[in-house]
């Protein structure tokens, strides 16, 4: 399929993404490329109908003065130069920025809007059965959203020549194993090898209370685990990816290039050497789920909120122990439900219960008791670099307060977390 293009050319601006966003949702595709790119690189692509020079202030990289490369100059199609503080300034108020883009980008490149999920869909699926042939492909299915995107994609392009790998590691939120075999294994048919690694993992982490070392063990046993289920398997000799644009584009800097540098399953040995399937790298998050609504999957899944690598080992604080981590999913499971009774679900941008590893003096059923507090943290963030308190509303807590205490064996005390980031980070450890 032809699908028209306009490229975002990075001249040291911070706001890349932020036009390429604009752009899409005019329905026209966008990339973000370096200024320095080559005649090769550009001939790779196809459809380009128009340039932007995006330029940050005196348009410096990396304190150098920077200027488009020849090859971009000379490709015969319409330029149009914006700097954000500069000589060209971008207008501030959205209507007018947009009437400007709508005019290069439709009147002045001819552009054709036919950016959508469905055009999408139809060109990876293509894409897809054109790399794969009949091979066999691999994929690592946490039942997060970019790794259950990519599996409904790939179901739908090549159906059982997929295998799924979805590893428990007891460091799940409640009912999620679950969720995924039931969408994936029944109700999309996909070929899905579910491990339960459990024991496996939680006798590695038994007595680790360093977050570091959690953080390494849970890692490379997952490597591990992976590793025995794509040798059992045979034949295999692609491996599926959930990387996703922001995985690949580093915006403001000359590095727009440079490609995530781990693998989302980096650590394999050398001899399991797959080739990648990453239907995803173009999209950004947004484009994520929307994709994933498009290829049928719960709501519950594509809007699901950001979840640890290490999973609910990260908020069982210290040396993990079987029942204290029951604790946290059990406490979790309630927050979450309330949250959700009470119309917090989607507004909050994460929240979670932390367990840690102290005991307080407590009354229950009229004797003494000696058990944990249970955390809860709600936090909104637009990047995860700073994030806010939300203000829940004190029935909200209460309610919470009570099923938590009344419901989750081994707690005695809610307490409510109200530091900010910073000082304090969003998640525990
Ligand atoms: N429990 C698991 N079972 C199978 N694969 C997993 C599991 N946890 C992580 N993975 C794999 O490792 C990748 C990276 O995991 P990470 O926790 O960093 O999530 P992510 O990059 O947000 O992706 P996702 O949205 O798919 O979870 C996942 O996309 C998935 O392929």
């Amino acid at each position: 399929m032809k699908q028209d293009k306009i490229l975002i050319i990075d001249m040291g601006s911070t706001k890349n993404t932020y036009i390429a966003r604009e752009i899409r949702d005019l329905g026209v595709f966008t990339e973000i490329h370096p200024h320095d790119m080559t005649r090769e690189e550009l001939t790779k692509i196809t459809n380009i109908k128009g340039i932007i020079l995006n330029g940050g202030e005196h348009r410096h990289v990396d304190g150098a003065d920077i200027e488009p490369s020849e090859a971009l100059l000379g490709m015969g199609v319409p330029v149009l130069s914006v700097d954000h503080d500069g000589m060209d300034p971008w207008p501030e108020s959205v209507e007018e920025r947009l009437k400007k883009m709508k005019e290069f980008v439709f009147d002045v490149c001819k552009a054709e809007a036919d950016w959508n999920m469905e055009n999408f869909i139809a060109e990876q699926v293509s894409q897809i059965q054109k790399q794969v042939g009949d091979g066999k492909v691999l994929l690592a299915l946490s039942g997060g959203v970019d790794s259950s995107v990519v599996a409904a994609l790939l179901i739908k392009a090549i159906g059982k020549q997929l295998t799924c790998v979805h590893v428990n590691h007891g460091l799940l939120r409640k009912d999620e194993p679950e969720q995924v075999v039931h969408v994936f294994k029944e109700e999309m048919g996909a070929n899905l090898v579910y491990v339960d690694a459990v024991d496996r993992f939680l006798d590695k982490l038994a007595g680790v209370a360093d977050p570091e070392q959690k953080r390494k063990i849970i890692g490379e046993e997952f490597i591990r685990v992976f590793e025995d289920e794509a040798r059992k398997l045979e034949d295999v000799d692609y491996l599926a990816q959930g990387t996703i644009y922001p995985d690949i584009i580093e915006s403001g800097t000359k590095t727009v290039k440079s490609v995530k540098s781990h693998h989302n399953v980096g650590g394999l040995p050398e001899d399991l050497d797959f080739e990648l399937v990453e239907p995803l790298k173009m999209l950004f998050k947004d484009e994520v789920r929307a994709c994933g609504l498009a290829l049928g999957l719960p709501e519950s899944m594509v809007y699901r909120q950001p979840f640890p690598g290490p999973g609910l080992g990260v908020r069982c604080i210290g040396a993990i122990t079987r029942d204290r981590l029951e604790a946290v999913r059990e406490s979790d499971a309630i927050l979450r439900e309330e949250f959700a009774k009470a119309g917090l679900e989607g507004k909050v941008w994460q929240y979670f219960t932390v367990v840690p590893d102290v005991k307080s003096v407590g009354v229950k059923d009229h004797k003494r008791s000696f058990e944990w507090p249970v955390i809860l943290r709600a936090v909104n963030t637009v990047d995860a670099m700073t994030a806010t308190i939300e203000r829940v509303p004190y029935d909200v807590l209460e309610a919470i307060t009570h099923r938590i205490t009344h419901e989750v064996k081994g707690v005695n005390r809610v307490l409510y977390d109200l530091t900010p980031k910073p000082v304090g980070t969003i998640e525990w450890e």
